[in-house]
């Protein structure tokens, strides 16, 4: 943290750069320039050349690339962005390149404040736990490690050094500001419903991916997409609440709210429930967990209080989309099986934007790899939450395999 005057600015380290909360962070960041500095980016490699063009954008100290076979191609962007910018040698510096499967661990040690965790998947679980070790102030976007390693994640991190960007948590986590731990009666996470919400099981046999892509509320990465029209990204909310806040899985409703605007609820035991509210946009909570606990003047539009409006919650259609009870269930059992859901998961979404599975076949699929679990124990170290993984990756694909046939 350095003190520029009056204002401190903080020093931030941005995994998954190149994805949709990577982009959304840098925007903020470079709206708050005397109070935020992003000194490391890094991402899978699928885009070297919009990497390129952030690090010398930004002017970063270190970029980390997980394809190690990316690195050339990234060297390559580097000189191509300069040309195409116009910078002459000496107007820009060229950043130190990691590469390689634990680039993105080493990343999130660099020296800095927050690492901002943006990565898809359960791959975040190791950058997690190494920003956690070395000490910084976690940003987590990757809901997928909190679900995968939670023990292993709530076994490392000091008690506020985790700050939540998804949404429905950063706004329990506002609700929550002045409550007591023993004065919360219930979590409500709410959910838009994805584009399928209102849907009969049997209606949902046939859709498209393009179908499953058009999220009514949200612009955001693919996986999570899917899994907003499937309801997994919910499921796999409750479980990220669960580890966040505490709460058994008996006392974290879910609620559809299709417009967005309420990100989540607390109750308290007087009756009293707190919501947040402000038109769906990641910038806020992004922007939040980077200034923790300091709000930034003018991230986001807020409410429009002029004009009338209404707020609908409905009760979600269990039969239709089981992934959340599936989920809970999961959840109080542990002994890796909120890990075995993810991994399950991951994999049945790859097949089903590959059209190898229909959508219905995702969380039957996932049902079906729980269902068949052997048993595994409490997982004690990353090693066992990988072994867990592997199983549950391989069993998914058999049955993926089956069904393709
Ligand atoms: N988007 C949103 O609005 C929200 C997202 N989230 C969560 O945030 C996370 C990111 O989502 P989103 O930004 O939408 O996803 P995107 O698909 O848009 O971006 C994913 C990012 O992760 C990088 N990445 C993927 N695999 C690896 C890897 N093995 N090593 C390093 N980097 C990797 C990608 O790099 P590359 O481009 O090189 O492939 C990309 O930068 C997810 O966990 C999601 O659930 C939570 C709430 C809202
Ligand atoms: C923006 C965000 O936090 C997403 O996780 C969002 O919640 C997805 O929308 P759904 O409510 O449809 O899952
Ligand atoms: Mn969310």
């Amino acid at each position: 943290m350095r003190d520029n005057g009056r204002v401190t600015t903080r020093d931030v380290v941005l995994l998954g750069s190149t994805g949709s909360i990577g982009t959304q962070a840098i925007e903020v960041a470079q709206a708050n320039p005397d109070k935020l500095r992003i000194v490391g980016i890094g991402a899978q490699g699928s885009n070297p050349g919009l990497l390129a063009e952030q690090a010398l954008g930004l002017g970063v100290d270190v970029v980390a690339i997980h394809r190690s076979c990316a690195a050339q191609e990234l060297q390559l962007a580097f000189y191509a962005v300069a040309e195409k910018n116009g910078y002459s040698k000496g107007e820009y510096r060229l950043p130190k390149i990691i590469a390689g499967p634990t680039a993105m661990e080493e990343l999130a040690a660099w020296p800095c404040d927050t690492v901002l965790n943006g990565i898809t998947g359960s791959i975040g679980l190791a950058p997690t736990l190494a920003a956690l070790k070395a000490g910084r102030t976690l940003a987590l976007a990757n809901k997928e490690s909190l679900v995968a390693g939670g023990a292993l994640v709530r076994g490392l991190a000091e008690p506020g050094q985790i700050v939540p960007v998804d949404s429905e948590h950063s706004a329990l986590a506002q609700c929550l500001w002045s409550g007591k731990a023993e004065e919360v009666r219930r979590l409500v996470v709410t959910a838009s419903g994805g584009p399928f919400r209102g849907r009969t099981r049997d209606e949902l046999a046939d859709v498209t991916v393009e179908q499953a892509l058009a999220h009514p509320t949200w612009a955001m990465g693919p996986v999570v997409t899917i899994n907003s029209a499937t309801m997994v990204n919910k499921a796999l909310e409750v479980i990220e609440a669960h580890e966040l806040y505490g709460i058994g899985y008996d006392d974290i409703a879910v609620m559809v709210h299709p417009t967005s605007v309420i990100h989540s609820m607390v109750e308290f035991v007087d009756g009293s429930t707190i919501a947040q509210a402000s038109p769906p946009d990641m910038k806020l909570p992004i922007a939040l967990a980077l200034a923790w606990p300091r709000r930034l003047a003018g991230v986001a539009k807020a409410v429009d209080w002029t004009r009338s409006h209404t707020w609908e919650f409905f009760p979600l259609d269990d039969e239709a989309f089981p992934a959340v009870n599936l989920a809970r269930e999961a959840g109080r059992t542990g002994r890796c099986l909120p890990a075995i859901y993810n991994a399950a998961n991951e994999e049945c979404v790859d097949a089903f934007t590959k059209g190898e599975l229909p959508f219905l076949g995702i969380v039957d699929t996932v049902a079906e790899v729980l269902a068949a679990t052997p048993g595994f124990d409490e997982p004690g170290t990353v090693d066992d939450v990988l072994a867990a993984e592997k199983w549950a990756r391989d069993t998914a694909r058999e049955r993926i395999a089956r069904v393709a046939k």
